[in-house]
């Protein structure tokens, strides 16, 4: 029998019986409540407020808050969420009640594919996760980390410019080029392979971004349980345990290699750290095989796609400003000027264009628009509102970059605001917090950084950019997709001439 025949008569009858009895129990049977909550929109039984949702959630949800206020509360099919959308609003979630909102959403993607949630990202707020990100701040992800990988970044960074003076001024598919670079970078910092050498480094590749897609995607049942029927029905389940076992085999096959003293590269990777964790030794503890591949996976996902994404619409607001790509350009000549070998950090610290320049970015296309979702440990007096245990916290970064009463002309690229202004993107300042803040505040800032800012300057020190066929500034497609993480629609093709041509 085809699926269709056999869901003929649930929609045929069954279907609107749920449907009355949602409307009945909603507008019939409420008992008046006694809490405070924060406004809502009239919702619709079952879905409540998915259809507010939209493909990009952080536009619509800016409009609502317009309208509801920066605490807004809406329901996710039965998931209560509270929608953050003031600077303020942030401030009070991730710094005075940090602690109460340090918890993740659960979801069978997020279980089945991080080892039951033994990495950092989704690991619920406790002893083992404290441990794990304790471990990633101090040790894999520390400054001093991050310099003894700059051999990574800068090898990665001559490949680029050497791919794109082989281009010989003809277009290039710049967003293409800086995915691979990104992931070469995670992935030889975390595992010493290349994703664009083929063999395992090409299969990482296919599996990450299998993983990366499923891990963002909406699934029915983690918001309506009692239709988590489809989640099986439509093979998303299925996909996901397809995948998690395929990773699985996939980290299995390096560990073994790895223990049997088979490595591709020399340097110490994030893999040899984890398998070198010494639990008598000060700061070690007991790490079984699930943890360290968890949080692999976790530094694989959670630090490709952020990184080439805050890349590509940089280089994107550059070519729709051309003033500004030329002020950032003389100011990245004049630092580096003579040097045959850029160094970071201390090159850098002078270029203040360029880091006011990033931080516009951030502040107008943060890559992660919603940050990642939190979640109450407890109930909470919140502002003046009740806000019961297990609501779902999502905090519109986009919404709070663009506010009007922060920024002034919010919607347009304009770096020069950050030239004299101590706000910064590390967590202090709520008014910029692409990266998140407080406990749960993203532990790879530094890593993603040094990329990002070696990388940019060299491609502004070393070509000119144009954008191709005579298209104007003001054509440049600026469609946004859809996920998790929000890059761009549609490829950005450029020209770039060598500046010594
Ligand atoms: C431009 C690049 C990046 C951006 C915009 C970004 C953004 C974020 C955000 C918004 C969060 C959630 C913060 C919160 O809930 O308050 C986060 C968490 C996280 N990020 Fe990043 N990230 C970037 C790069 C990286 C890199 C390079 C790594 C690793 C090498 C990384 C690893 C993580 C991890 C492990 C978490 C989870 C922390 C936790 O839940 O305790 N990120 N990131």
């Amino acid at each position: 029998m085809k699926l269709s025949a056999w869901l003929q008569p649930f929609i045929t009858f069954l279907l609107p019986l749920i449907l009355t009895f949602f409307l009945f129990h909603r507008f019939l049977a409420k008992k008046p409540s006694k809490k405070n909550l924060p406004p809502s929109p009239l919702r619709l039984p079952i879905i409540g407020h998915m259809h507010k949702l939209g493909t990009l959630p952080h536009r619509p949800l800016l409009s609502l808050s317009k309208k509801y206020g920066p605490l807004m509360l809406l329901h996710l099919g039965s998931i209560p969420t509270l929608i953050v959308s003031s600077a303020e609003a942030a401030e009070e979630v991730m710094k005075t009640h940090d602690l109460k909102f340090a918890d993740r959403v659960r979801t069978y993607a997020n279980e089945k594919l991080l080892y039951c949630y033994k990495d950092v990202g989704m690991a619920p707020y406790g002893e083992y996760w404290r441990k794990m990100k304790s471990f990633c701040v101090v040790q894999l992800l520390s400054n001093k980390r991050v310099q003894d990988m700059g051999t990574i970044r800068e090898e990665e960074a001559a490949l680029l410019v050497n791919k794109i003076v082989e281009s010989n001024s003809s277009v290039v598919d710049l967003s293409e080029m800086l995915v691979t670079l990104t992931n070469n970078v995670v992935s030889t910092a975390a595992l010493g392979r290349k994703v664009d050498q083929g063999g395992s480094g090409r299969k990482l590749w296919m599996l990450m971004k299998e993983t990366e897609e499923l891990l963002g995607r909406f699934d029915v049942g983690t918001f309506i349980p009692w239709l988590s029927w489809i989640n099986t029905v439509s093979g998303f389940n299925a996909r996901v345990d397809k995948v998690a076992e395929e990773n699985d085999e996939f980290f299995e096959r390096i560990l073994e290699e790895r223990m049997k003293g088979e490595k591709v590269e020399e340097t110490e990777d994030f893999l040899d750290v984890l398998l070198g964790i010494d639990k008598d030794a000060p700061g070690g503890f007991d790490i079984d095989r699930d943890s360290i591949k968890a949080l692999i996976l976790d530094i694989i996902a959670g630090g490709t796609d952020t990184t080439h994404t805050a890349l590509e619409w940089t280089m994107t607001e550059l070519l729709r400003h051309p003033k500004v790509m030329k002020q950032v350009q003389i100011e990245v000549r004049n630092t580096l000027r003579g040097k045959s070998n850029i160094t970071y950090p201390d090159d850098f610290e002078n270029m203040h264009y360029l880091k006011a320049v990033i931080k516009e970015t951030l502040r107008i296309h943060p890559p992660l628009p919603l940050l990642i979702p939190r979640v109450a440990r407890q109930d909470v007096k919140f502002m003046g509102y009740d806000i019961a245990a297990g609501t779902m916290v999502i905090i519109n970064a986009w919404g709070i970059g663009r506010d009007p009463t922060l920024w002034d002309e919010p919607d347009e690229f304009r770096p020069e605001r950050f030239l004299n202004s101590t706000i910064d993107y590390k967590g202090h300042d709520f008014e910029l917090i692409p990266f998140g803040a407080g406990r749960r505040g993203c532990p790879g800032i530094n890593f993603a950084m040094s990329t990002y800012e070696f990388v940019l300057a060299n491609l502004l020190h070393k070509f000119e950019w144009e954008l191709p066929n005579g298209m104007k500034c003001d054509e440049l497609n600026m469609d946004e997709c859809a996920g998790l993480t929000v890059h761009k629609k549609v490829p950005l093709l450029v020209v770039a001439r060598p500046l010594s041509s």
